[in-house]
């Protein structure tokens, strides 16, 4: 495997991408790596070691015909442009993507090799080709409770989500810190005022939280100071595909589709940047006593890091202020519910660019160059 292109690499996954295989050492195991774009043809492509060569057109399918392994961060769009008649026209090559496009397609698998280590090696044994990331919060939430799952101990889990600005992409991220920035500029002189009225304030914040004002070009809705209880399209059975996602893609992962398991909740929109948080009640088949399942988390993966559930640790370590930019996955309020004793709750939060997004990409790569 030596022709590596790469696609997608200037945009916010793609920094966050490129980033990490900096910080890994990646491109030292990649021959020649090829950068692509689609708008910015003949620019000096990055140089990661092998000197700037200028940037090829990524819709060029004789180029990309050239390549052992694609791996695109560019979108849905660019997937469903160019992907089939690149295959139609006989190219045999991988192909990582992080678009949501071909995840449920028979042939791909999604990538999550914490979780799903043993589903990819099958699938890269038996000649599957098409290797795609899977959606965020999912992912994030396999991080931290995947191995109850992989041991078959839940019988169905409810997940109810607070899922930051970044996954709705960059532009989303800067309209989140301008709604904060004219909320925040509409009683900047009340507010130096340790005596004015909290009611006045209150008062001049909502009238300028429903003003036309306030900048909504992208979420539409106010998010700052408030919340969005509804992420991406609206199916015909009332689930949002967010949260439609949550259940088939969690037993796509764990390569249990035949017997899935429910997952399924509300997914909500928040003022955070990069970090989807999630409250999760979980159905276990069993009453298993919590220092086991404390026992089985930690030791799952390098990432996961439970957070007893007492108040100062809690409040400290699981946030997104606490989390945003690293690739710890905290999980935690791990207690059982008044519902019964095969009833857990747990709160868990994870960068949804690096885990969510990059890495599981990043590392099916070095996978591929590795064999
Ligand atoms: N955002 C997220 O949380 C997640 C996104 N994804 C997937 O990744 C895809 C890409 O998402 P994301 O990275 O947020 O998209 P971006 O909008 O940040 O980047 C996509 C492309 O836009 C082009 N572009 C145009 N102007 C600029 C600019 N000023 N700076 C950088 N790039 C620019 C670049 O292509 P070019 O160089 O060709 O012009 C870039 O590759 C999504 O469509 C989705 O399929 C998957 C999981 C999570
Ligand atoms: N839908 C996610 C982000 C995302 O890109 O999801 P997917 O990769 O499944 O399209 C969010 O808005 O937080």
């Amino acid at each position: 495997m030596k022709r590596i292109g790469f696609i997608g690499w200037r945009g916010m996954v793609g920094s966050v991408l490129m980033e990490r295989m900096r910080a890994e050492g990646d491109f030292a195991h990649i021959a020649e790596p090829v950068f692509f774009t689609t708008s910015q043809q003949g620019q000096p492509a990055p140089d990661v070691g092998h000197g700037c060569q200028p940037l090829l057109d990524a819709h060029d399918l004789d180029a990309l015909a050239q390549l052992d392994v694609i791996l695109t961060c560019q979108g849905g769009d660019y997937t469903s442009a160019v992907f089939a008649p690149l295959r139609q026209r006989g190219w045999r090559g991988y192909w990582i993507d992080a678009a949501s496009t071909l995840r449920l397609a028979p042939d791909s698998t999604i990538i999550l090799d914490p979780v799903n280590r043993e589903v990819i090696d099958r699938a890269l044994d038996a000649g599957k080709r098409e290797f795609i990331g899977g959606n965020c919060t999912v992912s994030l939430m396999l991080m931290a409770i995947g191995e109850l799952l992989r041991r078959d101990l839940v019988e169905w889990i409810s997940s109810m989500t607070y899922q930051a600005a970044s996954g709705a992409g960059a532009r989303h991220m800067r309209e989140l810190l301008a709604q904060m920035g004219a909320l925040h500029a509409s009683v900047a002189a009340s507010l130096a005022d340790a005596d004015s009225s909290i009611l006045d304030l209150d008062r001049t914040v909502t009238a300028t939280l429903r003003s036309a004002a306030l900048p909504r070009d992208r979420f539409t809705v106010p998010l700052a100071g408030s919340l969005i209880p509804w992420i991406d399209k609206q199916l015909d059975n009332g689930q949002s595909r967010e949260e439609w996602k949550g259940g088939v893609e969690t037993n796509k992962i764990l390569g249990r589709e035949s017997q899935p398991i429910p997952v399924d909740g509300l997914c909500v929109r928040i003022g955070a940047m990069r970090c989807h948080s999630q409250g999760l009640t979980i159905k276990l088949k069993q009453d298993i006593p919590l220092d086991d399942i404390t026992a089985l988390l930690t030791g799952s993966n390098d990432w996961v890091r439970v957070i007893p559930n007492e108040r100062e640790q809690t409040i400290t370590d699981l946030s997104p202020a606490a989390v945003s930019g690293t690739l710890t996955v905290p999980v935690g309020r791990l207690r059982k519910l008044a519902m019964g004793p095969q009833y857990l709750a747990a709160f868990t939060v994870g960068d949804q660019l690096l885990w969510g997004a990059a890495e599981p990409l990043r590392r099916m790569l070095r996978l591929l160059l590795a064999r």
